[in-house]
């Protein structure tokens, strides 16, 4: 077995200056830590197989890490974007506005089901409005909240997407940069897992009509119920999403113009932090709809991002169930969550953690004693740790 020091956040960070979606180029994961950890599980006291995903989590830990076994994470955070989207004055979601801002402070008050999921599994939660719709921005700026918040502010609510681009050219850029920007400060100060998630009514608009954008599908395919809307609030959002998609359809070749044109500010940053986490070396667990639209295009945007990444959850909204299959990731948690925030990937938390301690804890069979030779016709199980994605 071959144990290597972890290259994690040690390389590229963002020039905060740097204008566009460049993003230096993303590195593979330890193939080596991935083969010393593919073969400890052959050697563990199971049949092969046995602990099902959490083998490949294990292996694909090892590889993000670049050792094997790999470590127990120690500073998981959970970041939640903010920003509030025009498009919700067609009608298109079940809540107003106001509540972005007014969730914001329940966050910062640690009310918010991610506040609690994220305390189950020692996490902290950092908050950044990057769009609310209030005059001024709502969350202090820097992991510490020492920095400007203007830095992070990228303008008040995004464009209605359906009449008009959600950003302009410079909006977009600067967006992209400052959740690069963010990726760049968590990895800074010793974040090893990065669970991001968002707040913004409106928001599964955007996604859904980028995800129909990116996987040529219809928005009947895509459209979903987001907070619970009823039948004709179900039609104006249906409608919403044809009327961004005939507005994006042309520039579906260059999925940073498709979030800046039927996305948002939020949705570019989400991009730009799953990308620039890519980059550092840093595994990220995905959350619903929002995220998983961010991530398909962060993938196109940054190729190979995805190896850094794992599905946490399984969304309600069906255009979360196409871009994970766009990016060939199946969720750990299937367990109804529509909520967003980073709540879902917070929940599969405890599976990286047990891929983790069972590679590196468990006993070998010539440590236990055990006989790990098969029985002719036995022990083989239905599938021994994949290759693939974790
Ligand atoms: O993460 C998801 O899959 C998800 C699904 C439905 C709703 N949401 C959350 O609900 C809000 C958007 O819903 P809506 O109906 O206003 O578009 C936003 O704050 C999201 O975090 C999130
Ligand atoms: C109350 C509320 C909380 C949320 N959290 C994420 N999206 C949300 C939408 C609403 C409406």
């Amino acid at each position: 077995m071959r144990c290597r020091p972890s290259g994690s956040g040690s390389k590229d960070p963002v020039d905060p200056d740097a204008s566009g979606s460049a993003v230096p180029a993303v590195p593979p994961l330890d193939s080596d830590a991935m083969a010393a950890a593919r073969q400890r599980q052959t050697e563990l006291t199971k049949p092969p197989g046995a602990l099902g995903r959490l083998e490949d989590l294990s292996i694909w830990l090892a590889g993000a890490q670049a050792t094997c076994p790999p470590r127990p994470f120690a500073r998981i955070r959970a970041v939640v974007i903010a920003g509030d989207h025009g498009v919700a004055q067609a009608g298109v979601s079940a809540f107003p506005s106001d509540v972005t801002a007014q969730m914001v402070s329940n966050f910062a008050a640690g009310g918010a089901a991610v506040n609690v999921l994220a305390r189950q599994v020692g996490a902290a939660v950092r908050v950044v409005d990057v769009s609310v719709d209030t005059a001024r921005p709502l969350t202090p700026g820097g992991v510490d909240g020492s920095a400007a918040p203007e830095r992070y502010r990228v303008r008040r609510s995004s464009g209605r997407i359906d009449r008009t681009d959600a950003l302009s050219v410079a909006e977009a850029d600067a967006a992209f940069a400052v959740g690069r920007l963010i990726a760049d400060e968590e990895i800074d100060a010793g974040a090893d897992l990065l669970v991001p998630g968002e707040m913004g009514i409106g928001n599964t608009t955007p996604a859904a009509t980028i995800v129909a954008l990116l996987c040529d599908r219809e928005p009947i395919e895509v459209v979903g119920r987001g907070t619970g809307i009823d039948d004709q609030r179900w039609m104006l959002k249906t409608a919403a999403i044809r009327d961004a998609m005939r507005r994006g359809r042309p520039f579906t070749g260059d999925a940073h113009s498709v979030l800046r044109i039927v996305g948002g500010a939020d949705l570019l940053a989400l991009a730009g932090l799953l990308a620039q986490s890519a980059v550092r070396r840093t595994p990220v667990i995905l959350d619903g709809v929002i995220v998983c639209a961010a991530a398909l295009a962060a993938e196109r945007i940054a190729p190979g991002a995805s190896q850094w990444w794992v599905a946490g959850t399984r969304s309600t909204e069906p255009a979360q169930g196409i871009a994970l299959d766009a990016l060939g990731l199946t969720p750990l948690v299937d367990a109804g969550l529509r909520l967003g925030e980073g709540t879902g990937a917070l929940l599969a938390v405890p599976f990286l953690r047990a891929a983790q301690a069972t590679l590196a804890e468990m006993a070998t069979f010539d440590q236990a004693g055990v006989s790990g030779k098969a029985e002719v016709g036995g022990g083989q199980g239905d599938s021994g740790p994949a290759a693939g994605a974790p």
